[in-house]
């Protein structure tokens, strides 16, 4: 409950029409008690019954039936609407938050606890206050006022029938130890179940193609019953933990029995009066039956708003920041490890100056991607720093940041939607002739051109109805139409072959003099011109210059440069 309402207050999320559904709710249920209060009033008055009393209790009893319904419809509609729009308004300002994390971050989770997060858990938290929360104090008010009442009329027949209550309050507390941390695996359990389940789908098609495909399916099924296993453990440990201390609290009929036994005994029991007390007290039973049914749910419910606000407090970074004019790099002492994995990046220092081609080779697992990623902002350094025009690129907000950078690899996101739209993302303002000027840069307007739709044929989702050299060239295209002041490029064309890598590279060069580019790549041959060649081995860069001074100075070029030729060679 603390993260429920720590999650509202720290997102302004007024309640206050919520307190009134809940109002209502409480309402509702105390006109519930109106016959049981109705039968006391009459027993305690000793009223003489005749049909006039009659007549006034049957409109009493229907104008009470409507103002239930009123409360019913009003309430209800207050807590679904309100309740709907808290959740909205919470989802759009953690989907926000999102897009300001880190990348390590975003990818630190897998994709199926994204999807639960923002759909089962935001469901529980909005399902704490479309039904429960209402329905749990509304009956806590009910017990209150029956429990006032019934001590009024004999002060230790309310005692007696509280008495269990404490134990049951002190055992549920005492059972949570179990059930909490089985919500919690529960939860895992669930999210992992689905994120594996999204690797069977998006796999199957290599693992048809290799006829394994029992690989991910055993590890599924596995996983499966373990999700299995722990639904199983919370129908254990979540039955206990509101049946015992629920049998227990009802265990307040006996201690009733027992205080009336003994007060019957010193002989200062009224009949009138006990019977009264009974019939309010087997009322309580109920609420307090009903009660332990609703907490132990409420509980489950309320973990969710504990991973919302999780998410909420991983921090981001800023939106807004300094604004940058120059667009030289500077990357000093810079050192970076993947979670507790050894370091895979060591003590990198280098000077990008300002419309510049820089290129970076090395071996596969040198750390070349992982550079670039620091370069791009997209995880934070272990130590030393990143910075733009002598500005910590922590420090750039994001939105000035890739509005002035954009990155690009060989895994190119598209959006289910059309050519058009995907091209748009760059330049929302460019105009069907210079989105075909810019696609003939890559080589593309032909194929377009065949399409009956040209630029409105859609592409499925992530391109799927695309080639891979399509996809690719498609991607830079947006790069084109971007033209940010810096551009990092890793290996952005490696679906192509070599007469139309040249062509979309040269046209690069064209659109990008006197930008900052920065591009990975294994074929030497497209960053011969390049104004400085940075050489990465093992996480350092272990020499730095033209190609013709490396080719001088540095064996390890050579012998890249070798394989390289060899390679294009064949
Ligand atoms: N997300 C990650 N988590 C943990 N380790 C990673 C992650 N990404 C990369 N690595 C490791 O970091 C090292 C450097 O990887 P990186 O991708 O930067 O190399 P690279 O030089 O770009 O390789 P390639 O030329 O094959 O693309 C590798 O040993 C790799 O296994």
């Amino acid at each position: 409950m603390m993260h429920l309402l720590k999650l509202l207050n720290a997102n302004h999320i007024s309640y206050r029409s919520l307190n009134l559904g809940i109002g209502l709710k409480v309402l509702e249920e105390l006109i519930d008690l109106l016959p049981l209060l109705l039968v006391v009033w009459l027993l305690s008055s000793q009223h003489t019954m005749d049909s006039q009393t009659f007549l006034v209790i049957v409109v009493a009893m229907l104008f009470a039936l409507i103002l239930k319904w009123v409360c019913a419809q009003a309430g209800g509609y207050l807590n679904f609407t309100e309740s709907y729009k808290a959740t909205n308004t919470l989802r759009s300002i953690l989907l926000d938050h999102l897009r300001r994390l880190p990348l390590n971050l975003l990818l630190g989770k897998r994709a199926g606890q994204w999807q639960r997060l923002f759909t089962t858990q935001f469901k529980q938290f909005e399902e704490v206050f479309s039904h429960l929360l209402a329905d749990v104090i509304a009956h806590i008010l009910c017990l209150i006022v029956l429990v006032i009442i019934v001590a009024y009329l004999a002060p230790i027949l309310a005692i007696s029938v509280l008495a269990p209550l404490p134990i049951a309050i002190a055992l549920y507390y005492w059972l949570s130890r179990y059930f909490t941390p089985s919500i919690k695996e529960d939860s895992h359990e669930q999210a992992q179940t689905s994120s594996q389940l999204f690797e069977y789908i998006h796999g199957l098609t290599t693992l048809k193609h290799f006829a394994v495909t029992d690989l991910l399916l055993s590890p599924l099924v596995n996983r499966l019953q373990a999700l299995r296993q722990s639904g199983l453990k919370i129908e254990k440990t979540g039955g206990i933990t509101s049946q015992l201390p629920g049998l227990i609290a009802q265990a307040g009929i006996v201690s009733f029995l027992l205080a009336s036994a003994l007060i019957t005994a010193s002989g200062e029991l009224d009949l009138t009066i006990w019977l009264m007390c009974a019939l309010l007290s087997l009322y309580m039973m109920q609420i307090q039956h009903t009660l332990s049914m609703l907490i132990p749910e409420l509980a489950v419910l309320t973990t969710a708003s504990k991973a919302l606000f999780d998410l909420q407090q991983l921090p981001t970074q800023a939106l807004e920041g300094q604004h940058i004019e120059h667009f030289d790099i500077q990357v000093q002492q810079l050192s970076f490890c993947y979670a507790q994995n050894p370091p895979t990046l060591h003590n990198i220092s280098l000077n990008i100056p300002k419309g510049s081609f820089f290129a970076i080779v090395g071996a596969s697992g040198s750390g070349k991607s992982t550079l670039l990623s620091l370069l791009a902002g997209f995880q934070p350094s272990s130590s030393g720093q990143v910075c733009i025009d002598n500005t910590n690129i922590d420090d750039i907000g994001s939105r000035h940041l890739y509005q002035n950078l954009l990155h690009v690899d060989q895994h190119i996101q598209l959006f289910s939607g059309s050519i058009r739209e995907n091209l748009l993302i760059a330049d929302p303002n460019a105009s069907d002739s210079i989105l075909m000027s810019t696609l003939s840069k890559v080589g593309l307007h032909t194929f377009i051109d065949s399409l009956p739709d040209g630029l409105n044929h859609p592409i499925g989702e992530n391109g799927l109805f695309l080639s891979g050299g399509e996809k690719q060239r498609l991607g830079l295209a947006r790069a084109l139409l971007r033209n940010a002041n810096i551009l990092l490029l890793d290996e952005p064309t490696s679906a192509l072959d070599q007469t139309t890598e040249q062509h979309v590279l040269e046209n690069i060069h064209r659109s990008y003099e006197g930008k900052t580019i920065v591009m990975i790549a294994h074929r030497l041959n497209t960053i011969r011109y390049a104004d400085q060649i940075v050489l990465m081995d093992k996480g350092q860069i272990i020499a730095v210059g033209t190609h013709t001074e490396l080719l001088k100075t540095s064996p390890d070029y050579q012998k890249l440069v070798n394989h390289s030729d060899k390679a294009t060679t064949l």
